[in-house]
């Protein structure tokens, strides 16, 4: 068994999606990195959304996890996604339009945390959270969206095993300190049943007890 999960060449096995390679040209062209969910992931997004009723991203970048999550959602359900880069904010609202989903997707501008303080004064409530962004704040994310989740709701967080430093302890940065409270938190919180999965650079899912 390799240690390597997340280096198998699974996109290979993909038929391709046009909406990836473009977002990828586009960023390309801007001398940005590439820093979308793989396809794959993609796909586990939109198949989560098809339940959902209103989902929630924290992390949007270029929108392309938005466009897939989008992809899932039924009629009349709705994404709000969280940027705080205007620049980014601006792109991901480009690429959402032109998929054909600016309808149904809400970018918000600011920092995550704030928003979704917000969100919960506001009452809102989601079926699926997906949170690709800062890294040493997942904790407190979990925390954040926690509050704002329906029972049998899913959480899923991208890149929980930080290159897999989470799994060295002579690793002390902020991003593996960080991913390892956040995978207490999933397993110690009893509104939750929760599991990692050797997914790419790893997925931590939790699902809220009904
Ligand atoms: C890895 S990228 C997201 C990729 C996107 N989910 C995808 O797969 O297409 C992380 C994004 O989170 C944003 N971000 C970082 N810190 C943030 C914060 N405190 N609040 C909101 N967004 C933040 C970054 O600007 C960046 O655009």
């Amino acid at each position: 068994m390799t240690s390597d999960l997340h280096e198998l060449p699974i996109e290979a096995a993909l038929p391709g999606d046009p909406i990836r390679a473009a977002i990828r040209q586009s960023l390309s062209e801007r001398g940005w990195p590439d820093m979308c969910v793989p396809q794959a992931l993609g796909q586990f997004l939109t198949q989560l959304a098809m339940s959902a009723s209103a989902a929630l991203e924290i992390g949007t970048y270029a929108g392309y996890s938005a466009i897939c999550i989008a992809r899932g959602l039924p009629s009349g359900a709705r994404l709000v996604t969280l940027e705080s880069r205007p620049e980014h904010a601006q792109l991901a609202e480009h690429h959402i339009a032109a998929a054909g989903f600016g309808h149904c997707v809400e970018v918000v501008l600011g920092d995550a945390a704030d928003t979704l303080l917000r969100l919960r004064r506001e009452g809102q409530r989601f079926d699926l959270a997906f949170i690709d962004a800062h890294k040493p704040s997942y904790p407190r994310y979990l925390d954040l969206a926690l509050e704002l989740m329906r029972p049998g709701g899913f959480l899923v967080f991208d890149n929980a095993f930080g290159r897999n430093r989470v799994f060295d302890p002579s690793a002390t940065s902020p991003t593996p300190v960080a991913l390892r409270e956040l995978h207490r938190k999933l397993f110690a919180e009893p509104r939750l049943v929760s599991t990692l999965l050797p997914m790419f650079d790893g997925v931590a899912v939790a699902r809220v007890r009904p």
